[in-house]
């Protein structure tokens, strides 16, 4: 079906809002501007919307195959879908790991059989996440790769992770790295700082994060890898990664909505609902990624969306999994917390989550160019909403955000020009 979007408001190159209409054919974006004419598409009122291209999510966990009780493709991409997000890339930590171009080749059949939103899956570094053994870099990019990652560990050995930039450069692809050596944590599920001492108990320390970044960046500068680091979330990283950048070192760095909205002073008590990976880090740190997203050090927003089930994050902070979820309440939080504030501009919040990803991993998403893929949102900035975990999509509910009160919810989602997710509302 064709659409005509009417009178929505759309961003400027300078920031500025716009009345605009959009017409969608053929799942592309083929007309933006003033007054434009039904030509029998099916017509939207977009009158009281922001317009936006989709949202793209480059760090999320859809738990398929394997850990279906937690998510699957189908849930998970409903409810990027419902957060807005029209491009996600699901992390390979699952069972089996996506290791092997067959692995691959099932993943995107079950991608194609189940996904509402674009899916672009990781293959792992190493067989099986160990650390030890390279997957098929060539094999595993002919058979629909996004990129490399052991995402959910770190790479712990420097010559691994120095031979899987060699051969992913050689590839054109990215490594993209979770970063933690393990040889500097001693247990712990908080970070190591006053949270942790108040409780007395052991804590994550921020080095291990940021010396695992240093080493990969000079590794990188040898290997002239593009080399990407997830989550980044101490302030000695984003040192690290802003020098790495000055040096011209082809590195980049995406941050999650709860490492900028909160730090270990915000969390209550022993609940699991704050315990994720990497850990909600001092009140310095979270000034540091603001500040590191602002002069560009940080490169775009990425959810790092985690569900796991109840019963999981039931069993204590000591045993419970590490993660929450993030997709259906990145852009509302951050729209209240941080543009409603006056921190950031609302452009800068939506570069954040389609151009500077997209142009990061050079994709051709995050627009509204005339030819472009008709992904786009409809955000409604205006109805102020309390954040229900019983009404996530997804089956995850695991999140420290229950009760905030916030603006800025996606009403309609467009993938390829086809709506794939509205809120009954004005579209029914
Ligand atoms: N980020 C998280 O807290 N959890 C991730 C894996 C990980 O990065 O540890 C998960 O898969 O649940
Ligand atoms: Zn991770």
């Amino acid at each position: 079906m064709n659409y005509l979007l009417k009178n929505g408001m759309i961003l400027t190159e300078n920031g500025e809002m716009q009345k605009s209409d959009i017409r969608i054919k053929s799942g592309k974006i083929y007309e933006v501007g003033t007054h434009l004419e039904n030509h029998g598409e099916k017509e939207i009122s977009a009158d009281s919307y922001l317009v936006t291209p989709g949202f793209l999510d480059l760090h999320i966990h859809l738990r398929e195959p394997g850990g279906e009780h937690k998510e699957t493709i189908d849930t998970g991409t409903l409810a990027a879908a419902k957060g807005g997000f029209t491009t996600v890339a699901p992390m390979p930590n699952t069972k089996p790991v996506p290791d092997t171009p067959e692995q691959m080749e099932w993943l995107h059949k079950r991608i194609k059989e189940t996904a509402h939103v674009r899916v672009l899956p990781y293959a792992s570094i190493t067989m099986n996440q160990a650390g030890d053994e390279l997957t098929d870099f060539a094999g595993l990019k002919r058979a629909g790769a996004f990129a490399f990652t052991d995402d959910g560990v770190g790479v712990q050995t420097a010559s691994v992770m120095h031979e899987a930039m060699k051969r992913a450069a050689a590839q054109d692809m990215a490594i993209v790295a979770h970063c933690e050596d393990n040889s500097l944590i001693y247990g712990g599920a908080y970070h190591e700082g006053e949270f942790t001492k108040k409780h007395g108990i052991s804590g994550i320390p921020s080095i291990c994060e940021s010396v695992q970044i240093a080493r990969d960046v000079l590794l990188a500068e040898s290997t002239n890898c593009h080399y990407h680091v997830c989550h980044i979330s101490t302030k000695e990283s984003v040192r690290v990664v802003r020098e790495a950048k000055k040096a011209g070192i082809k590195v980049t760095a995406e941050v999650t909505p709860h490492h900028l909205l909160l730090c270990d002073e915000d969390i209550p008590s022993l609940d699991t609902n704050y315990k994720m990976n990497p850990p909600l880090r001092g009140k310095a740190d979270q000034k540091a990624l603001i500040e590191g997203l602002l002069d560009g050090t940080i490169d775009f927003i990425a959810t790092d969306h985690a569900p796991h089930a109840a019963e999981e994050k039931a069993k204590g902070y000591a045993s419970a999994p590490f993660g929450i979820v993030g997709l259906e309440t990145a852009f509302p939080l951050l729209y209240t917390n941080f543009v409603e504030k006056g921190i950031f501009t609302l452009k800068q919040l939506v570069d954040w989550l389609t151009i500077k990803p997209a142009e990061s991993f050079k994709l051709p998403y995050g627009t509204l160019k005339i030819g472009a893929s008709a992904d786009i949102i409809l955000l409604d900035l205006q109805n102020e909403k309390t954040i229900d975990p019983a009404q996530f999509l997804s089956k995850g509910k695991n999140t420290p955000f229950t009760n905030w009160n916030c603006k800025g919810w996606p009403v309609a989602t467009f993938v390829d020009g086809e709506l794939k997710w509205s809120d009954g509302g004005a579209f029914e």
